[in-house]
């Protein structure tokens, strides 16, 4: 395939072929979609159904849940942003999505005398104490979601002619995982069409399970976008941040976003983002010569500087979407950066 082409879809990748004969061609076929185009389907990863459809019924439990009852678990109680987000609350670019979430991240103890912001980004969930089977159910789907994106990433790391462990080294015993559970409700009025706004992922590598309602768009190094159109079986990958970071720009953190559904229809989705250890510097890998030649450079976008810590890469994002939780409980913080 040459790059010149029109991508006309998101290419689709087998993953199972990495450990399989061919393994060469599968190699470059995913090093060309995630340099060309940094979104892709992948199948061939052997989560079983009965945990990618959970995942779907206690998203559906959660969310007929009476306001009073997800608002239990609302963000606005965690210093780390975990927890439910109303609609309308979240803002990207800027301006509000149009939708609710929960956001999940490594269950852990707060450091007691964080030495840097970011340290306070360590800490517990909050769960539904009434629907026991969410955080079960998340969990199990957290496993495998980390599971696939490792290997991925492994997968990556062999395309770009290194060690296939090469990115394992800023993970701890524990990566950086962050589940969102989300719903996009149909759009209020016709003219209001953010779902989410136009934006890059922070981590190393996006994974996303969609329904089969539709929205995701990605953009193209020409500036048109495509639809990411559901696929069934399918997770649709991405690459965040500290992979353009890590390469240069040779692999880029393609923008993209959700149109909200049509009035009365909603869409439920669950990224999962696979980052490196919250103090990890990610430092440029030596990449083959021929594609070192082709690497694009950092992106320089003045409203989203990327940073190679990833726990100031992670923190920017937080405090720029979850104003309210930011206000609360990082105003020294703000206040020191204003
Ligand atoms: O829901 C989706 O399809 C994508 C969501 C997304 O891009 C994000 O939460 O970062
Ligand atoms: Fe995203």
């Amino acid at each position: 395939m040459s790059s010149v082409e029109r991508v006309e879809a998101l290419p689709l990748i087998d993953i199972s072929r990495f450990r399989g004969a061919g393994r060469e061609g599968f190699l470059d076929e995913l090093r060309w979609a995630a340099h060309e185009v940094g979104f892709f389907y992948v199948v061939g990863h052997g989560v079983p159904e009965a945990v990618t459809d959970g995942i779907f019924r206690v998203a559906r439990e959660f969310f007929a849940l009476p306001q009073e009852r997800r608002l239990a678990i609302e963000n606005i109680h965690s210093p780390q942003f975990r927890g439910y987000t109303r609609t309308g609350y979240e803002f990207t670019g800027g301006t509000r999505d149009w939708r609710e979430q929960v956001d999940i991240g490594p269950e852990r103890v707060p450091v007691e005398a964080p030495e840097h912001d970011w340290q306070r980004l360590v800490g517990p969930n909050q769960w539904p104490e009434d629907l026991p089977g969410f955080k079960r159910t998340v969990l199990a789907w957290q496993d495998e979601a980390l599971r696939v994106s490792r290997e991925v990433l492994r997968a990556l790391a062999a395309a770009l002619g290194a060690d296939e462990g090469h990115f394992d080294r800023w993970f701890d015993e524990e990566a950086s995982t962050h589940v969102k559970v989300v719903r996009y409700p149909g759009r209020p009025a016709d003219d209001a069409e953010q779902g989410v706004g136009a934006h890059k992922d922070y981590g190393y590598l996006a994974l996303l399970q969609q329904d089969d309602v539709g929205g995701l768009q990605v953009q193209l190094s020409d500036g048109s976008w495509i639809d990411a159109t559901p696929v069934p079986g399918s997770f649709v990958f991405n690459i965040g941040e500290m992979l353009e970071i890590a390469t240069g720009g040779y692999l880029t953190a393609t923008r993209h976003r959700v149109l909200s559904p049509p009035a009365g229809v909603e869409r439920f989705s669950v990224p999962f983002f696979l980052g490196p250890r919250l103090d990890a510097v990610v430092e440029p890998l030596d990449l083959p010569a021929d594609l070192a030649a082709q690497a694009r450079g950092v992106s320089a976008d003045a409203d989203n500087p990327l940073h190679a810590a990833f726990g100031e890469n992670a923190l920017v994002g937080w405090l720029r979407s979850h104003p309210k939780v930011a206000r609360r409980w990082w105003s020294d913080v703000l206040a020191a950066r204003a």
